[in-house]
Order: C-alpha cells, then structure tokens, then sequence
C-alpha cells in the first residue's frame, strides 16, 4: 500500500471531528474493493476539497458519510456519533451531483420546505427556513416555479437552497459546478465561500476548489494519497500527474 503523503500538521487535531473516518473499505457487490482503508479526520468549520480522477471513489466516499452505503469494514462518526445507515441525521446535508435526483415535488417552495416538514417543524418554523433559504441562495423568485422547468443552474441552487433549509452542520457538496455556465458558476462559488457550515466538495473543478477550499484531499483507487493545502497538493505537479490531474492554471502561472 503506498502510504499516504501527510503534507500539513493539523492543529485542530484536539477538537471533535465533523467526519472522523477510520480505516474505511467499501465494494459494491462482486466488484474490487473502491474504498481502501481509508482515514480522515475533517473539523469544524474546515472547507475541504476532494479531488481525484474519475472512478477515484470520491462519490462512494460522500455516499457512505451519508449512511446511505453500508460500509465493507471500518468506521464513521460525525460529531461524535457514528454513522447509522438509513438514519435521518439533519445536520448532515447532502446536495447531490445532479439537482433532478433531489428536486421531485411540484414547486420550489415545497421542495426547499420537505426537509423541515420531515423534521416536524411548525408551518412558522417551514416558512422562515424556506424563507432564509431561498434568499441564502438567491432564489426567492422561484419559490412559485416547477423545479422541472428549471434550468439547470436554478436547479443547482434550489437543490442548495433544499438542504441549507435543514440547517445542517456538515454539508457534502458532489460536483456543484457541473454544468453550469460561468455566470451560476461564479453564483455557487460566491455562496460556497461564505457559507457558514463545514463543507467538503468532490470536483473536477480545481479553480473552484482553490476558490473556496483551504484544505484538498486527493482520493485515487480508493485511497487517500494526499492532504495538504490546496498550494501544497495541487501545485505538486508529478503528484498530480501520477494520479491523472493536472496542475490548475492559476497554479501554475503563481509558480512562473
Ligand atoms: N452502484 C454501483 N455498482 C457497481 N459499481 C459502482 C457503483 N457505483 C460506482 N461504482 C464503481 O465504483 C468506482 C468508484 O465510483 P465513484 O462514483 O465513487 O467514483 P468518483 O470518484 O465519484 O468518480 P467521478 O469523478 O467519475 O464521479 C467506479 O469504478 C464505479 O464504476
């Protein structure tokens, strides 16, 4: 196994983890193991990249923080408790790769307000979370629209809108920028930096990660093969190489 390149000493090391994985694998049903002992320990507050090339198992690794893939072997906690499959954990939010997988009810309004209903919320509680939500991301003038007549950038902040009305803790972001054209591109990116809860963001959008990220993790069969700033592992360019990346530009030109 190669070992894992430890490239930043991290002095939140005493704090409670948001996600403490330990010595995690995971396989789909008669396939190769795609998770492979993996370890990390992300804190309070971090905004974390992952990044590694496709098939690296970074979707896999979302899914079973999430408790929606039952793990092979090893553990997760977050905040301090482990992870239960198929339990509803609220501080936990997930926006996933593509907004149709979570936009399924006849209005915006309805499907940023599914979550607090689910939780139990008063109708006043529903209101001010869909409220906040949908002005947190810049939608408020959707709330009356069908999510399926959206376009693909309004679906993508809905869909965060969806899940910030939880007020999670912890958000997992696959893939925001997929998609998107420069002017909801730079949108997701304005609200990612100011968001105010830990979040990790699988993308194969290096500028993004720069962007929002102070801490990337780089995933490659499964493993985690390094952990540093985003200076420290992306400008490395024969790391990036060996895993199928490429240095970002901006990187570069910095290094000229
Ligand atoms: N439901 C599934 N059943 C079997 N194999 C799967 C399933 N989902 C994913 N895989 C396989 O697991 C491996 C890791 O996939 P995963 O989607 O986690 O990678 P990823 O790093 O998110 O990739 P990408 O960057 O392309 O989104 C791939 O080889 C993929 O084919």
């Amino acid at each position: 196994m190669r070992p894992q390149q430890q490239l930043v000493s991290n002095p939140d090391s005493a704090r409670e983890p948001a996600i403490a994985v330990s010595d995690l694998s995971f396989s789909y049903p008669d396939r190769p193991a795609v998770l492979q002992g993996v370890n990390l320990n992300i804190y309070p507050e971090e905004r974390v990249g992952l990044i590694g090339p496709n098939g690296a198992g970074k979707t896999t690794l979302f899914l079973s923080i999430c408790g929606i893939l039952t793990p092979t072997s090893g553990d997760i906690g977050l905040f301090g408790n482990p992870v239960v499959v198929g339990e509803f954990r609220p501080e936990i939010g997930f926006v996933f790769q593509n907004p149709n997988d979570q936009l399924l009810l006849p209005s915006v309004w309805e499907d940023v307000a599914f979550g607090p209903q689910n939780m139990g919320m008063s109708e006043d509680e529903v209101n001010d979370r869909v409220q906040d939500a949908l002005s947190l991301t810049g939608v408020e003038m959707l709330a009356e629209r069908v999510p399926h007549n959206l376009s693909g950038g309004e679906k993508c902040l809905v869909a965060i809108a969806g899940v910030l009305a939880m007020r999670p803790q912890l958000v997992l972001y696959d893939e925001p920028s997929a998609n998107l054209d420069m002017r909801y591109r730079r949108r997701v990116i304005n609200f990612l930096q100011t968001a105010q809860q830990t979040i990790l963001i699988s993308s194969h959008d290096l500028e993004l990660i720069i962007e929002v990220c102070d801490r990337v993790l780089l995933l490659d069969e499964g493993r985690i093969i390094a952990d540093g700033t985003p200076q420290q592992v992306m400008a490395n360019e024969s790391l990036m190489n060996a895993h199928g990346l490429e240095m970002p530009h901006s990187l570069r030109l910095h290094h000229q």
